[in-house]
């Protein structure tokens, strides 16, 4: 049994960091992390070079002196976004990716696309100059029932377009499904698709959201999945398999803001995010791919070097102890609570 475990530094391949206050307070717990692909849903949203270069400057003043950190930033595809301007802005290495939204899909996404046939020039222009497509994979079509919604998306909407558009690269954020998994891995070669998962899909299923009471802070979109999806996730992140890599999606909400009639999505994972991981990954017998899904995946996806530093994992006696929530101004953020104990504890370097 694994007592020490050392890691090339973890990268977070899909972050929210917010703007303002909030920003202040959570860039700080994403700060030892080595790059994260930052989401460019902000109110208004992140949609030219200009903002998104602004935008990293708020983050990089955000985080601590010292913190690994390197934010890659996105712009927030819309049906006016210049193709133009995308192939500029990455050829200038002021973004890392594209991220496309289906309008009304999850949060802060009214700017998003309706008619992915107005995006088409975006896409061929993406092709061609290399630029990845980080995409939000569920249809908004209320006929389509909440837990179909990422399984539809594949066949109306994210083969369609890989089909039409030779060479997109597609990053299928957040998978939630076995049939998201299986997209992914029977579309990887050669680089051309990759699958985020989450911290939180790899812990709960629906039951954890509903059963026995209503839990919103287990509510992030795309919800949680049956069981045998869950299950899915787990064998695919600690396979170890180059297409499957971490992205916490870790999205801060006021409690305000989730405890309410109408509740928003996301779960903020980004303190506990990997000694969770850890316990997750021993749970499974798989610490030894941990490094892959953390820390070599994701940079292979994005034709990164892998981090040259290490971070170092030890596993305590009784458990380590995350704060329940933290305070952003007069506002609170519940952590999330992946309901068992932790033992894995990140060291200081
Ligand atoms: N995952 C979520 O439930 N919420 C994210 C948006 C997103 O990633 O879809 C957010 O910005 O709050
Ligand atoms: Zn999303
Ligand atoms: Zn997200």
């Amino acid at each position: 049994m694994y007592k020490t475990l050392t890691l090339r530094r973890p990268d977070d391949w899909h972050l929210h960091l917010r703007d303002g206050e909030m920003l202040q307070t959570v860039a700080p717990h994403s700060a030892a992390f080595g790059r994260a692909i930052i989401m460019p849903n902000l109110v208004p949203p992140v949609v030219t070079s200009e903002q998104a270069r602004a935008y990293r400057e708020r983050i990089l003043a955000a985080l601590p002196e010292g913190a690994a950190l390197q934010p890659l930033m996105t712009l927030y595809l819309t049906e006016t976004t210049d193709p133009a301007d995308v192939v500029a802005a990455h050829r200038d290495g002021i973004i890392a990716a594209v991220k496309l939204y289906p309008a009304g899909a999850t949060t802060n996404s009214a700017s998003g696309v309706t008619d992915f046939d107005r995006v088409r020039p975006v896409f061929e222009a993406m092709a061609e100059a290399g630029v990845p497509l980080c995409v939000h994979g569920e249809v908004t079509d209320p006929e389509v029932d909440i837990f179909d919604r990422e399984a539809v998306f594949i066949d109306r909407v994210l083969d369609p377009i890989r089909r039409a558009t030779l060479g997109l690269r597609v990053v299928m954020e957040h998978i939630t499904t076995a049939e998201g998994v299986d997209y992914v891995r029977d579309h990887a070669a050669g680089g051309a698709m990759g699958g985020t998962i989450t911290t939180h899909h790899l812990v709960i299923n629906r039951n954890a959201i509903l059963a026995g009471g209503i839990r919103p802070h287990y509510y992030c979109l795309p919800v949680a999945k049956r069981e045998r999806h869950r299950l899915a996730l787990r064998t695919a992140a600690t396979s170890g398999q180059g297409p499957f890599f971490l992205g916490t999606d870790s999205a801060p909400h006021p409690d305000r803001a989730k405890l309410q009639p109408c509740g928003c999505a996301g779960c903020f994972t980004a303190p506990n995010t990997v000694s969770i991981l850890a316990q997750v990954f021993e749970q499974d017998g798989a610490l030894d791919q941990l490094e892959a899904f953390t820390s070599l995946n994701g940079p292979a996806f994005y034709r990164l070097p892998p981090n040259e530093d290490r971070i170092r994992l030890s596993r305590h006696q009784t458990p380590v102890t995350f704060p329940q929530e933290i305070a952003a101004g007069d506002e609170t953020v519940t952590v999330f609570d992946p309901g068992f104990p932790l033992f894995w504890h990140t060291e200081p370097a």
